[in-house]
């Protein structure tokens, strides 16, 4: 799994914290990412103890992990709401987000909208005054191209993703390609987001805007909480 900026403690301090809304007969979304698979780690504990949870994973490795800890799975399809959502984010600035790190945030963002409650888990290397982190774009593999030119004229710059242990590109739990697109600073993700949905060939982008209830900072020494 990749590893970003903030500590482990600084992660687990968050994940933990954001699992204690967590309660008996609950249906929860379970992130990816490095903080998100502290949660998960977190939920199996609670599952261990005897509490009836179900998990949606929102990708292949959160349900691995999930199925490792021993917690309870449920496709998205088979549950009729869930009561919250676990995830983490790459950015975090003024209540929007960035996702899309391990290129999962089409089904988290499916995931962690559905939920009654969006609870996001970060530490202060996430936390910025405004977004500028690049802005995954999973795109149809035919549309690469078209794609990245509606992004060029936009503003931004897109580069595809590449594999890191293979040659080629990154290829999404969905089949499809990821174009990091650069935008620079962000100053309003609202029109942006829109913009790069109404693009022919994006299957999803990784902006978040209005979607989080509550911000879990994992700090050295305790865990701030934002709430939104
Ligand atoms: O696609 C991946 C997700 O959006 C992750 O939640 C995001 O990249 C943050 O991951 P991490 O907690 O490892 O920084």
């Amino acid at each position: 799994m990749k590893t970003t900026g903030g500590t482990d403690d600084q992660k687990r301090r968050a994940a933990e914290a954001a699992v204690e809304a967590v309660e008996d007969g609950m249906v929860v979304g379970l992130g990816t990412g490095s903080t998100a698979a502290f949660a998960i780690e977190a939920i199996g504990d609670l599952v261990a103890d005897g509490m009836d949870v179900r998990g949606v994973p929102t990708s292949f490795a959160s349900r691995e992990l999930a199925r490792d800890c021993g917690v309870p799975l449920a496709d998205l399809d088979e549950v009729d709401a869930i009561d919250l959502a676990i995830d983490g984010a790459d950015q975090v600035a003024d209540g929007a987000l960035v996702k899309g790190g391990g290129a999962a945030h089409a089904r988290e963002k499916i995931v962690d909208a559905f939920a009654d409650r969006f609870l996001v888990v970060a530490d202060p290397s996430k936390m910025a005054d405004e977004l500028s982190h690049p802005v995954p774009v999973e795109v149809l593999p035919d549309a690469r191209t078209t794609v990245a030119a509606a992004v060029s004229d936009l503003g931004g710059d897109a580069e595809l993703r590449l594999a890191e242990r293979k040659d080629g590109p990154v290829v999404t739990d969905n089949g499809n390609l990821v174009l990091d697109c650069d935008f620079g600073t962000i100053d309003d993700p609202g029109p942006l987001a829109a913009s790069l949905s109404s693009l022919p060939g994006v299957v999803e982008h990784g902006i978040f805007a209005g979607l989080a209830d509550v911000i879990y900072v994992g700090t050295d020494d305790g865990v701030d909480v934002i709430e939104l």
